[in-house]
């Protein structure tokens, strides 16, 4: 299993240097000559399937937040320097850059939320164990799936904190370049909005899948933006 992650390693640098096996690769290789990309959170993201195979359990949520930035936050730093920043942007680059990082933790995070009782089903726990036991839950009340108050209370400090890094997010997306913001603005309303699909399904995330209607809302939102842009 890591030879093929091995080798996806060895074809990353084939890409960055010109060389591609196949279609998906030969755009990868000429969007990294066209925009100033680097490999960093490329080979980043692979160590973070590395991590996922050899661990299920997250201690504290450091470590949770390090599994997100590699599988997730990754994607916001390989985004910024093909969407832009705006020319007229007075923000500086690594503020941008960490809004991107915190869009990335922020979908993750909102994912896992969404996901517990199917990862669950799958004998995994993207939760931080000790916040968990602090709320005098373990593993077995996860995988026995029942909506208590104590989940409750445990889902709303979880859903506290995603929302903190949308927030923090929302601050950079203006800075981008004017054809990038709206669809980036739009994907992260539409995430976010799955935090209150959980809460609307009172926090039973064990049974119910959260979702938001795409269709309508990104109608909804393709409104707004003309509005705001
Ligand atoms: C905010 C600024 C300045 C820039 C934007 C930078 C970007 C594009 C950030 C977004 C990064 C991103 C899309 C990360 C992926 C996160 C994620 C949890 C993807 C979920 O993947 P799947 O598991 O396939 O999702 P579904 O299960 O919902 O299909």
């Amino acid at each position: 299993m890591c030879g093929a992650l091995d080798r996806w390693e060895q074809r990353l640098s084939d890409v960055f240097e010109g060389r591609p096996y196949d279609m998906y690769d030969a755009a990868l290789s000429d969007a990294v000559t066209k925009y100033p990309v680097d490999i960093q959170p490329f080979k980043d993201m692979i160590e973070g399937m590395r991590l996922d195979l050899r661990k299920s359990r997250y201690n504290n949520f450091d470590e949770l937040y390090l599994y997100c930035y590699y599988v997730a936050g990754t994607v916001g730093l390989m985004s910024v320097p093909v969407m832009g920043i705006a020319p007229e942007s007075k923000a500086s680059a690594e503020s941008v850059y960490n809004a991107a990082l915190a869009l990335g933790i922020a979908n993750q995070l909102t994912n896992i939320l969404r996901d517990v009782g199917e990862d669950a089903r799958r004998g995994r726990v993207y939760l931080p164990q000790d916040e968990l036991a602090k709320a005098g839950l373990s593993d077995e009340d996860i995988f026995s799936g029942r909506v208590t108050d104590k989940w409750r209370n445990f889902m709303k400090g979880q859903i506290r904190r995603a929302r903190m890094f949308f927030d923090e997010a929302e601050k950079g997306v203006s800075e981008l370049s004017s054809a990038s913001r709206w669809p980036v603005w739009a994907s992260l309303l539409l995430y976010r909005q799955i935090l209150d699909s959980i809460e609307a399904n009172d926090y039973n995330n064990f049974t119910k899948r959260a979702y938001v209607e795409k269709l309508r809302s990104s109608y909804h939102y393709l409104l707004l933006m003309e509005e705001q842009f």
